[in-house]
């Protein structure tokens, strides 16, 4: 499996305010490179964090990428992952319409009835007591046939995956503003680390609308 972090930042490293409202930091060019990093993966993952707050599609928007998909023989549009211990998906969410496969992978801690109502929409896989357990849950994903997997975010999501050492690139868009806030989401969040930070290898620094886009290989750890 190969796990692509991509995500837009403030200049001062927020995903978000600390209204945690979905912001357009991608201008036009960028938004275009992420669908077609979308259109070249098996699958994109968001924590339930982000669904909560920005309401996702998760869905190939160019129909010239979206018919590439198809004359591959591939679903127009990848399976989408919800990491979500207790189940908090609301079934109305977009992220569990038709428009592709949907996992949501949850703890032994959700409850029955959550499970009930997004076992409906959604493929269910359960990893973890009361967290989900990312490199179970990433396994029972591979074994699913996903391989190329695109992260979408959010922060907490992103340090987790860090943390469990399952990210092997990092694509971030770095826009052109200030957001600011110590409460607004940051590219990685969670506890942080304090010893054994991962460490990054810049592969490439490329302009796009008025910002930049860095790519980073992980190095291992
Ligand atoms: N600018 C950008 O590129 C993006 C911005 N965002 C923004 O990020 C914010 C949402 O991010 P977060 O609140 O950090 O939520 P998140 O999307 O990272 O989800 C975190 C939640 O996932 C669940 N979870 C289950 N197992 C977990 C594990 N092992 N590790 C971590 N989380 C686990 C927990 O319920 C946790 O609260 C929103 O404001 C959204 O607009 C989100 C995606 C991309
Ligand atoms: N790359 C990027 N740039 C931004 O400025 C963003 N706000 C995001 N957000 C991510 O895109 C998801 C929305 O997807 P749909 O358009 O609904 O398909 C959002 O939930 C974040 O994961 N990304």
């Amino acid at each position: 499996m190969h796990v692509v972090v991509n995500a837009a930042m403030s200049a001062d490293g927020k995903l978000s305010s600390r209204r945690r409202e979905q912001l357009a930091i991608s201008g036009d060019e960028d938004f275009a490179r992420v669908d077609r990093v979308r259109a070249e993966s098996d699958a994109v993952v968001v924590g339930v964090g982000t669904v909560l707050a920005d309401d996702p599609h998760l869905t190939v928007k160019d129909e010239r990428l979206r018919e590439r998909r198809r004359e591959r023989g591939e679903p127009e549009t990848p399976a989408r992952v919800v990491v979500d211990s207790s189940g908090r998906t609301p079934t109305d969410a977009a992220v569990l319409d038709d428009a592709a496969t949907t996992y949501c992978c949850l703890s032994e801690a959700a409850p029955v009835d959550r499970r009930a109502a997004l076992a409906d929409a959604a493929e269910l896989i359960t990893a973890g007591e009361e967290r989900v357990d990312l490199l179970r849950a990433f396994a029972a994903l591979q074994e699913a046939g996903l391989e190329q997997v695109m992260v979408e975010g959010g922060g907490e999501l992103i340090f987790s995956l860090f943390e469990a050492g399952l990210v092997d690139e990092l694509r971030v868009f770095i826009g052109p503003t200030i957001i600011g806030g110590r409460d607004a989401p940051t590219l990685a969040d969670g506890e942080g680390f304090v010893a054994d930070f991962p460490e990054l290898a810049l592969e490439a620094v490329d302009r796009l609308d008025e910002g930049v886009l860095l790519t980073w290989r992980v190095e291992d750890r």
